[in-house]
This record gives structure tokens, sequence and C-alpha cells, in this order.
């Protein structure tokens, strides 16, 4: 068997048997330099490969029937190939290690700190992968979440509007329902310009627009669902207290095309959906170079928008009605319309005659309210209408100097404003048209009708009411605002006027915004004062008021400017808040004490003094008619004047006890020369004032009644006890001829009551009159003191009762009794406007001191001195009766 030999092995070559595996390992570990080859057979290429197989079998032969002991020895690396070679030639070659186990021992000592190193970092690495484990479990819900949101953003990516990036879901609607609206609102964008497939495909493949889309959508659609959740809270907050909400609802009203800018050919930029949805679109500019084909999006949701089909009638509905019912209740509402010229305002508040606005709708529908409650209470309403021209208040119903704005507790208010009574809605129509005619309209570029002011129409609705012996008032005001267009100087005119004007709108509406922006930012100092505007609109904004903002829109694309920043405006406008409104406050008691009866008693006084001259006037005048009739009669034969109706003309003769017919003949015999139409104006009037006169008297009459009573008791007392009272200084002594006549005057009084009593019993409800007929007598003083005349002169034996009787009694005043003159005094004594204070007499006082006022009224020798003469001559007749009727004040003895 052939050995190998040191030298064969050493001058072998790399052979055949050199696995190429081996020679890579040479090649990855290189022998340091100057170390010889440790392996005979590597070093020897030339080496048979069947040899160098021999040798191995026979090397492994031999290491196998080693003991393991040697085996291990053998395979120590230190004797290795290298030391057999070096230095011991007599080594048995089976004793010769394997090269390639050397190599391998070699290499594992090599390797050995490998593996330290490698168990090291190990180490190293052993903290970092639990780590790494614990964030696997950390990040395993996320990455469920996010599954979720994957599935559930699904159909919000079907719904990828092409243009307007992610269409926001409406709240409330399920996702059929999103989905076909999406579908209606795709097929309009189709409508708008966008049915070009080739755009279409260009719009969904624009990752910019998309972003700018998706963007602005999906900010808005944050920020509107946000709102809408708000909102629908609120405004079903609105709806269950019947409108009492403290936020600002906004809505949008957009205006058809108009027929100008269809023929400009401008485009529909704003598309409402669902009644509450704004979308609106920039189109791109030819001379937009970098944008071209592309276009912007923004999204808005208000509390309603209405498209340009709604009615009138609907938008007055959604936004004011609940404001009018609340004004019944106590609470101040505002609706002011905001934005550009030509947008639709104008037409929104104040509307056409076939098509009528908010103001006219809100002033119908509050009188009709008002007659459904007219059977609660009274309710009074009050009107106003202003415009703001150029920093300047005036007033529309009745023009005439600039108005100036005064502060009070109640509000900021133009000094001098008329304040119409309005009874009834044709009424408020009327004044409205006359206002509207007085406000500055002026056609400009935009509008040819263009409002040049704002315009303020205030109703106050006074509600009284009584509640359990107190006067609950209630005072609600609604103001309608019709704000002027905010405008560009080159929308409008340049150079005219009008810039002037367009300055001056704008100056005031931008002092809108601030307030605005003041009151969203939650400022403490908010600038009302920087225009006239804002003063006028601080309830509204900032006071205790439910506010509602109209922001008119149109849908040209040529005005997209102006109706974004109207948007914008409104959009604001939404996060403004008005003051909390407790109607119970409003609800003041006003009990009928201190100030408020004096006042009314002051009132009361002043018309009752008016009245009684009116009714010296009166009869004066009758006295005239008496006199002329006597006159004409003075050829024929005296009339008897036995009873005071023949003193009167034949027409009066004729007088039956119905009261009416009564005046009738009065007033006739009045004006006894007037034609028919003059007749039946003047006796309208004349009416009128003889009835409120006739219920003074009554009035008084009842006082006089009570007076008498009240005299009557003391006499009966007197009478029961049979003791004159001791004498009194300045009263006479009760003898028992004045016992008699006293008891007489009672017997006479009760008489008259009882009779008097059986008439207003047969007459109903027939008001009494202090005019009597000649079955009916007068209860004065005078009265009494005729009736005792009488008695006294009967029982001397005097003129009997067909002796002419003073007319006097029929006009002398009920009134002069100490109390009555004390209740003059007062009346004079608190106004102003009766001379009596400072002891200076004045007409009324004189009135009220002499027993007629009639014969104090005239002075001239007229035919009324013909009466009086006669009256004079017929006291001079009656001795009593003159002094007595001369004493005026003094009655009798009582
Ligand atoms: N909803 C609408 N339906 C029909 N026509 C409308 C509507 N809104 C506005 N218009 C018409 O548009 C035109 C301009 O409206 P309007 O005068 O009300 O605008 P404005 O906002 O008040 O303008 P300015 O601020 O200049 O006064 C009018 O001719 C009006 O009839």
């Amino acid at each position: 068997m052939p050995v190998s030999t040191r030298s064969q092995v050493s001058g072998s070559q790399d052979g055949p048997n050199v696995t190429n595996k081996a020679r890579a390992r040479i090649e990855c570990h290189p022998e340091p330099e100057g170390a010889e080859i440790a392996d005979p057979f590597l070093n020897n290429p030339h080496h048979g490969l069947k040899e160098k197989l021999k040798a191995l079998t026979l090397l492994y032969e031999q290491q196998k029937n080693l003991p393991a002991s040697e085996r291990r020895f053998a395979t120590h690396p230190s004797i290795d190939l290298l030391g057999s070679k070096r230095g011991a030639p007599e080594e048995d070659l089976t004793h010769r290690k394997s090269p390639m186990r050397v190599k391998t021992g070699e290499l594992k000592e090599r390797g050995t700190p490998i593996s330290e190193k490698t168990q090291g970092i190990e180490e190293r690495i052993k903290p970092l992968r639990e780590k790494t484990r614990g964030l696997k479990e950390r990040s395993e819900p996320m990455r469920e979440k996010t599954q979720e949101l994957e599935e559930r953003s699904e159909p919000m990516r079907e719904n990828m509007m092409p243009g307007y990036g992610v269409k926001p879901l409406i709240a409330g609607l399920s996702l059929e329902e999103n989905r076909s609206h999406w579908l209606e609102a795709k097929e309009n964008i189709d409508r708008f310009g966008f049915s070009c497939p080739k755009v279409q495909k260009e719009l969904a493949m624009s990752s910019v627009a998309m972003k700018l889309s998706m963007g602005s959508g999906n900010q808005s659609e944050g920020k509107g669902s946000r709102f809408q959740k708000i909102e629908s809270k609120e405004l079903q907050t609105i709806s269950e207290t019947g409108g009492v909400g403290t936020r600002i609802l906004v809505f949008v009203r957009l205006r058809p095309m108009a027929k100008r800018e269809k023929e400009a050919g401008s485009r529909c930029c704003v598309r409402i959906h669902n009644k509450r949805d704004v979308y609106l679109t920039e189109f791109a500019t030819e001379n937009d170079y970098l944008r071209l084909k592309r276009l912007r999006g923004r999204h808005f949701t208000f509390d309603a928008s209405f498209p340009d089909s709604t009615t009138q009638q609907e938008v007055y509905t959604t936004t004011t009605a609940e404001l009018v019912e609340g004004v019944l209740q106590g609470r101040n509402g505002s609706v002011f319309c905001y934005g550009a010229t030509g947008a639709g305002k104008t037409y929104t508040m104040l509307g056409t005659v076939n098509h009528p606005g908010v103001m006219v709708l809100a002033i119908k529908d509050l009188f009709f309210k008002i007659r459904q409650r007219s059977c609660d209470g009274n309710h009074v309403v009050h009107l106003s209408y202003l415009e703001v021209y150029n920093e300047t208040v005036r007033d529309l119903l009745s023009p005439g100097r600039p108005l100036v704005l005064r502060e009070d507790k109640q509000g900021i208010m133009a000094s001098g404003l008329t304040q119409y009574r309005a009874y009834s809605t044709d009424e408020v129509m009327a004044l409205l048209q006359q206002g509207n005619l007085n406000r500055t309209t002026e056609p400009t570029r935009a509008n040819e009708t263009s409002s040049r002011s704002h315009a303020i129409l205030q109703v106050v609705a006074e509600y009284k009411v009584r509640e359990g012996g107190n006067l609950l008032s209630r005072v609600g005001k609604l103001s309608l605002i019709d704000l002027a267009g905010s405008e560009r100087a080159l929308a409008t005119d340049q150079r005219t006027v009008r810039s002037l004007e367009g300055a001056n709108i704008n100056r005031s509406l931008l002092a809108l915004s601030s307030c605005i922006n003041a009151l969203v930012e939650g400022k403490k100092h908010i600038p009302y004062r920087n225009s006239k505007l804002t003063q006028l609109l601080k309830d509204s904004l900032g006071g205790a008021c439910n506010t509602v903002m109209i922001a008119n829109i149109s849908p040209s694309n040529l005005s997209f400017g102006e109706t974004q920043n109207t948007l914008h405006w409104a959009d604001r406008a939404k996060e403004i808040r008005t003051k909390a409104y407790d109607v119970k406050d409003e609800l003041l008691p006003v009990p009928e004490s201190g100030n408020d009866q004096a006042k009314l008693l002051l009132e009361l006084q002043k018309e009752n003094r008016e009245l009684r001259v009116q009714l010296a006037r009166y009869h004066q005048k009758f006295l005239n008619v008496q006199a002329h009739s006597l006159a004409a009669a003075g050829s024929s034969p005296t009339p008897s004047i036995s009873s005071p109706s023949s003193l009167l003309s034949p027409h009066f003769s004729s007088i039956t006890n119905h009261p009416k017919e009564r005046r009738r003949s009065k007033l006739s015999s009045i004006m006894p020369g007037s034609n028919q139409d003059e007749e039946g104006e003047t006796t309208h009037i004349l009416r009128q004032k003889v009835q409120s006169l006739e219920n003074e008297l009554e009035r008084l009459k009842l006082e006089h009644e009570l007076q008498l009573k009240h005299s009557m008791e003391i006499i009966r007392e007197l009478t029961l006890n049979q003791k004159p009272p001791s004498p009194r200084k300045g009263h006479d002594d009760m003898s028992p001829s004045r016992m008699a006549s006293l008891k007489c005057i009672l017997s006479r009084q009760q008489q008259q009551t009882q009779q008097k009593r059986g008439e207003d019993d047969e007459g109903g409800a027939r008001p009494r009159r202090m005019v009597s007929s000649s079955s009916k007598h007068v209860v004065t003083r005078t009265g009494l003191r005729a009736a005792a005349c009488e008695t006294t002169m009967k029982k001397k034996g005097g003129g009997g009762s067909d002796d002419l009787k003073s007319p006097s009694h029929r006009f002398v005043s009920p009134i002069p009794t100490a109390k009555k003159r004390s209740y003059w005094d007062i009346t004079t004594a608190n106004s102003p406007s009766v001379a009596v204070a400072h002891g200076r007499s004045t007409r009324s006082h004189v009135a009220a001191e002499t027993p007629s006022m009639l014969l104090q009224e005239s002075k001239s020798n007229g035919p009324a001195d013909i009466i009086k003469a006669k009256i004079h001559s017929n006291r001079k007749d009656m001795p009593e009766t003159k002094q007595q009727g001369s004493g005026g004040t003094r009655l009798d003895p009582s």
C-alpha cells in the first residue's frame, strides 16, 4: 500500500482532492505571512486523489482502532502535522493527526473568541428582543383598531366625490341615504360642467385638487359634524323650549341667477344640499395657468340653507316665526339680513307685493296671534322704522332732522323717533310702504334698486294682563333689519357719490364684523361704538335677544369673492352667543300703588279737566241754541218753562228717554245750520266726546251720591236722637223748622233714589245719565236746594210748582263740593299745564271753584246772558234759592 511520504506530501500541489470548500477556507483564512503551509496535501497539487483518499482512509482506520484516550491525544492540537514535521521524524504516521482535524481544531480554537463575542452580543440583544416582543404585544390592539378604522372608512371612500373630496356623511341619515344624496349631488355636479369624462378623470386623478378639496372637506367635515351635533342638539332645545336659544341662528339663502348674470355667461358656483350644507366651488380662471382645470371647494354647514326655489313663506316660517311667538311672550328678537349688494336682502326682508318678505309676514303673523289671544289681556303694538344712512340715523316714518342715539337702561334709543301705535296689519303695511318710499335707494352697477342704507323696523308688543291682583306686563321687541350690501367699489361705482355711500356702508359693516369677531373671541370689550349700526344692533348681538341672521348669497361665479366673504362671516356668526334670556324676569308685577297710582290720578285729572272745559263749551252752545229758540219764539206766547224741556227747541221737546236719541237731538241742535256731511263728521266726534263726558259725569254723580248718603246718615242720626247737635263754629243751629225741612229733603231724596234705581233696572246695563228728562231728575245739591226751597215755599204758602223754576239746576255743576274741590286742588297743584299754582287762576280752576262752569265761560252779552238774566230774575222770586245758588259751594247747614 503506497504510503505518501512527507516529501511526497510536501511536494504535492493542490490536487483534485482539495475541495473547493477547503480552498475557499484557505482563501478566507490565509496563513499569516511567513508561516509554512501546514497541510502537505494541500501543498502538493500533483498528489493523486486516490492516494490521498487511501491515506485518509488509513488514518481513519487507525484512529478508529485506537482507544479513546489516545484518540483524544492524537487529536490534541499540539500534536499536529507541523510538530511531527518539525521535530519528530521518527513519529509514526499512524500517530499523525489528520490534517483536516488539525485544521478543524485550529479553526475551533480561533472560533472560540468569536463565539464568546457572539455570546456577548447575544446577551446584549436579549433585552432588545424582549423589548421588541413587548412592543409587538402592545401594538396588537393598535393593529386591530387600524383594521376596524379601515373597515369603517370603507363607505367613506366609496362616498368620495370628485372635486369635493370626501363628502361628509349627513348626521341622522343612514349610509344608503347618504349614498343616494351623494349620487344626486354628483348628478348636479355633472350639470354644473363636470360632465366631461375627461375632466372627471382629471379631477379624480388630480392629487392636488383632491388634496385641497379633501383638506377642506375633511376639515369642514370634522367641524361640520361637530357643529351638526351641537346644532341639532341646540335646535332641539330651541324647539323644546319655544325658541329659548342663546346661539345666533344662521341661515343662508341663495337667490336665483339673474338674467344679467346669465347673459354674462356666469356659472353657478354654489350648491345647497339637504337644506343645510353649502358647497362653494371656485372655478379656475383662464389666466390662472397654475391652477388651470383645477377646482377649489369649500363646504359650510348652517342651521338651514335655502336653495333658490325656496318661497318667502318658507323662509319666514323657518327663520322668524319662532321669534314672533317669543316677542308675544316678552322676549326680544332680531332678524338681520347680511350679504353682498344684489344678493337678495331687501327681497328677503321686504319682498314684493306678490311675494311679501319677512317684515310683512312677521307683522301679519303678530297681529294674527294677538287677535287669537285678545281675550287673555291687552296688547299694544308700537312701531318705528329708521334708517342709518351715511352714519346718520333718520326716521323713515316722519322724515326730518337726523336723530341722536342715546343709551338708557333699556338700551340704545334713537331719541325723537316716532313710535306709531298700530292697530291692524293694513295700517302697518301702509306705514311700511310710506317708510320705504323714504328709504334711500339708488341704482348701482350691481343692483338697480340698491338700498344705500341699513333699515331697522322695530315692533314693540306690550302685553298687559291681570294676574292675582297684580298687573303683569310683558314687553317684547322684534327688530327686523335689512342691511345695506357689502360691496366692492368696482362692483358699484367708483367715482360718484355712491362710492362715499359704499365706503360708509363698508365701514359700518366692518364695525359689525369687528363686533362679531370680538363676541366670538369672548372679548370683554365689544366695539359697538364704532358705528351707528353696531350701536343699534347692540341688543341683537350681545344682549338678551334671540337673534337670527340670514346670509344672502348670489349663485354666480362672478360674485365668488363676495359669496365667500358672506359665507365666512355667517360661519363665524354661528359662534356668537347672546345673553341667556329668562322670560320670567320680564314678567314684572306692576302693583297699582305709589307712583303709578299718582301718575294715573294725574292723567285722569288732566283728562277730567279737559272734559270739563269741553262740557262747558257744549253747554254754552246749548244755551245759545236755547236763547235763539227763545228769541224766535219772542212774538209767540211765552212757552211754559215749568218743565226744563219746555226751554228747549221744538226739536228738544220731542226728546225721548232713549239716551242715544237724546244725544243726537242735542248734537243736531248744537249745529243747526251745518250741512249733512259736516254734521255727520262732527256729530261723530261730538258723540264720542259727549259719551266720555257722560261717563265722567256719571262717575262724579256716584261720588256725589256717596256724599249725599253720608250726609243723610248724619241727618237720620240727628232725627232719631231728636237732639240738635251742639252748635259748631261756622254752622247754623238746628232749629225744629230746619229739622223738618231736612226730613223732607231726606224723604224726597229717598224717593228720587228709588225712582232712579227703578229706571236703571229697566234700562239694564244702560249707563245712567246726569241730564234728566222730565221724569228723571238730577240729584245735585242745587236740586236739593231747589227741593228745600220748594218745601219752604209751600210751607209759606208761596208760589207752587207752577212757578218758573230755575233752569240753572240743569246746568249747575255737580262738582262743587268740598271734597271735589280738594280733588281739583290736587289736580291743579300737580299739573304744570294748569295755572293754579302760585295762586294764578286758570279757567279750569275758576270753573272748579264756581257752581257752574257754563256761567263762567261766557262774559259776553250773548244769548246766554238772556238765560242768565232769566234765571236771576227767577231767583229773585226765590230768595233762598238765590242765596244758596249764589253761594255755590255752600249747600246746606249740614
Ligand atoms: N329669492 C329671490 N327670488 C327672486 N328674485 C330675487 C330673490 N332674491 C333677490 N331677487 C332679485 O334680485 C334683485 C336684487 O335683490 P335685492 O334688491 O333684494 O338685493 P339686496 O341684497 O337688497 O341689494 P342691495 O344691498 O344693493 O340693496 C332684485 O331684483 C330682486 O327681485
